[in-house]
């Protein structure tokens, strides 16, 4: 099988390293080609700064891009699917945008389009949702879909080191995306969540704009170390939760007790829960972000094509209505300036130096963090889920 590899970065070149170890499974493996940027120099043989050089080649089967960002990452997924090549892609900021429009096309060219690595780095996440969705509905997902943004709070409140210390660290691990923004202010997570509710629900959210997300930006030392006198360990997730025609998905930093899953989540490490019907609570757990856990989950797509294993097949076509008072929670505000007027209509008490507001729908308090956030642009807030990770 001849793979093209668009990209040879961290996991471009984590890919070519695992197809070139060469063990059993992959031994019939081989890069055919290397797409690398028109300025770059041609260290290997099979690199190439010319895209049609691959698409033309009717010998090359599989497509691996991983050069990330929306274009020319989207123009070139869908015309190797149209060259008639499998795609596999580890770009949640594309497929969070064309998981439809790619999966149509793969189905219209009888090739395959798969993602595993775009979720969760190296756990088999996307695998594990799908083998779900097999025998039951899935109504909710939660989690820590982010290593970059848990390597920070962990080092934090492990080392007491300082948030732009350890972002440099993320980004000398390969962890943090080519514009790290997007791992600290939650927008990485929110690309990876539509995916997840894209196939549980199977919708096509496409417009994520609506989604309530709160990064860490303004996460201190003395934050952490009062979560952790309370015996809590605040971390950056996930969530969604379906019902009946209704749906709603946040990205917020939260509180959880320090004998949890979540809170023992270390490094670069992800936990994402699924709750069946019939299989109750799921957890996968590994390293969510770094060459080799994210590259080896491309090597097992491109084993899967080789090997015909089918993945479940999703239109995306159901409509439910995005409702941002689905969910009610407490949350602790930090702020300098004084809100109560702004959380007038909810029942508020002190906690230490914060503001605990209780009960407020998550949308409602996203809206109202935005204006505190216009009076003070170091206000911070978390949340504390009454009904633990996944409801
Ligand atoms: N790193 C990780 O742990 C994970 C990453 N991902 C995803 O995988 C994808 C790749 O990430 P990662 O490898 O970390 O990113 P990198 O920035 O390390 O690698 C991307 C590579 O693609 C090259 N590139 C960009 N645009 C083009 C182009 N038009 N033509 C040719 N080459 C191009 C870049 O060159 P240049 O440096 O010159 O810009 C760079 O070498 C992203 O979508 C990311 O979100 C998913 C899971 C985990
Ligand atoms: N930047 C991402 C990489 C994997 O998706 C992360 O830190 O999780």
């Amino acid at each position: 099988m001849n793979i093209a590899i668009l990209g040879f970065g961290t996991v471009g070149s984590g890919v070519y390293k695992i197809i070139k170890k060469a063990n059993m499974q992959t031994q019939n493996l081989s890069v055919s080609h290397i797409l690398i940027r028109k300025n770059k120099q041609r260290v290997l043989p099979e690199m190439t700064d010319d895209i049609n050089e691959i698409l033309n080649d009717k010998a090359t089967d599989v497509v691996v891009e991983a050069i990330g960002g929306i274009e020319p990452a989207h123009q070139y997924i869908m015309s190797a699917l149209n060259h008639g090549k499998h795609v596999i892609t580890a770009n949640k900021a594309v497929i969070a945008i064309y998981l439809k429009e790619f999966t149509d096309a793969a189905q219209a060219n009888n090739v395959k389009f798969y993602f595993e690595a775009s979720v969760g780095g190296g756990i088999p996440w996307i695998q594990g949702l799908e083998k779900a969705l097999r025998i039951d509905s899935v109504n909710s997902i939660s989690g820590i879909f982010n290593g970059t943004s848990n390597f920070i709070l962990d080092q934090m409140s492990r080392n007491g080191e300082s948030f732009v210390d350890v972002l440099k660290k993320a980004q000398a691990l390969g962890y943090a995306e080519a514009d790290p923004s997007a791992d600290i202010d939650g927008y990485d997570i929110a690309n990876k969540l539509c995916i997840s509710a894209d196939i549980a629900y199977n919708i096509d959210i496409r417009n994520h704009q609506d989604l309530p997300i709160f990064g860490i930006r303004n996460i201190t030392s003395s934050d952490v170390k009062f979560f952790q006198r309370k015996g809590c360990s605040v971390k950056l997730i996930g969530r969604t939760r379906q019902i009946g025609n209704k749906f709603d998905y946040v990205v917020e930093t939260t509180l959880f007790l320090n004998r949890t899953l979540e809170a023992n989540t270390p490094d670069n490490y992800n936990l994402i829960s699924l709750k069946g019907d019939t299989i109750g609570k799921l957890d996968f757990f590994g390293q969510g972000a770094g060459m080799f856990p994210t590259a080896n989950a491309v090597v097992q797509d491109i084993l899967d094509i080789k090997e015909q294993k089918c993945h479940l097949k999703r239109e995306f076509d159901k409509k439910l209505e995005y409702c941002p008072e689905l969910t009610k929670d407490d949350y602790l505000v930090r702020s300098n300036v004084d809100i109560r007027d702004l959380f007038a209509d909810y029942e508020l008490s002190n906690e230490g130096s914060y503001i605990m507001v209780h009960q407020i729908p998550v949308g409602e308090m996203h809206k109202l963090m935005k204006s505190v956030l216009k009076m003070d642009k170091s206000a911070f807030m978390v949340s504390l889920p009454s009904q633990g990770a996944v409801a």
